[in-house]
């Protein structure tokens, strides 16, 4: 499989702090991989770099022909990587529709209000029955017109997932999909995310404690500590690798 995405030396610093050391990292296109680590080991950071929350300290990310490293987000959105976060950050005052379609409205240059003007409205009707079909495919189908705060969790994660999968991105980041969700639950969200991968040609970077998930659905880990990559392979070789044992998954990863 080619590679979307390639990281090279990638390194972030916050003032004496390195989040992000030197990390060198290939994504092939179509792939899920999972990115686990103790708390603190940069896996969220190295997210928001590729996202461009974050500007790298130094490195390269290239993704389908285009240096990431120095783009701004919206950019970055509109050239096909999106993202989840890890604490959901849906509009409470807007029905579960409308903070689906802001996530199609963002992907746009200068944003929701500008693109809300610009936008014509043959655009924003097959923007919706887009979103409407996306909820669909997403389980949404009888909520459409609720408040997220009045749903389960487990759906507002879904919502979640819909508004970062409305403009149809290449590469989805991850963060954390499963915290929260009961032990069913996550099982359902692997296979729903399984399955898109499949329906949209997706590539997935995963970053999960959950190591039930991450062993149901990656094709290959990448382990991070003290923010460097220290191992990668596939979910067997990761579980028994002594090293990534000793250094992660005898602590807090054994846990989920
Ligand atoms: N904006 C920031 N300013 C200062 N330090 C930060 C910032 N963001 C992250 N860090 C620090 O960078 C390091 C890596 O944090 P990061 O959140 O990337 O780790 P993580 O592997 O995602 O952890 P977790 O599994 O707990 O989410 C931590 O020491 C964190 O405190």
């Amino acid at each position: 499989m080619p590679n979307l995405l390639q990281i090279q030396a990638l390194s972030l610093s916050f003032g004496g702090l390195h989040a992000v050391r030197d990390v060198t990292l290939d994504v092939r296109s179509d792939e899920i991989l999972g990115l686990i680590g103790p708390n603190g080991a940069g896996k969220t950071s190295l997210i928001n770099c590729l996202s461009g929350l974050y500007r790298p300290t130094s490195g390269q990310i290239q993704f389908a022909g285009h240096d990431l490293a120095r783009q701004d987000a919206w950019r970055i959105r509109r050239l096909g990587v999106s993202r989840t976060f890890q604490n959901i950050s849906l509009i409470s005052e807007l029905s579960v529709l409308d903070n689906v379609l802001v996530g199609g409205h963002s992907a746009g240059a200068a944003g929701y209000w500008a693109s809300v003007i610009t936008w014509s409205n043959r655009k924003e009707r097959a923007l919706r029955a887009d979103a409407i079909a996306l909820c669909e495919r997403l389980g949404l189908a009888d909520c459409l017109n609720e408040l997220p705060s009045e749903l389960p969790y487990g759906t507002q994660k879904r919502i979640e997932l819909a508004r970062a999968l409305v403009h149809r991105p290449d590469l989805l980041l991850a963060d954390e999909p499963a915290a929260g969700l009961s032990h069913g639950e996550v099982n359902e969200f692997g296979e729903l995310l399984r399955d898109l991968r499949q329906e949209m040609g997706l590539t997935l970077i995963l970053v999960e404690h959950h190591m039930g998930l991450i062993n149901a659905i990656c094709d290959r880990v990448a382990v991070m500590v003290s923010g460097r990559l220290v191992a990668l392979g596939t979910p067997e070789t990761i579980r028994n690798d002594e090293a990534v044992r000793a250094a992660y998954l005898g602590g807090a990863g054994e846990a989920a």
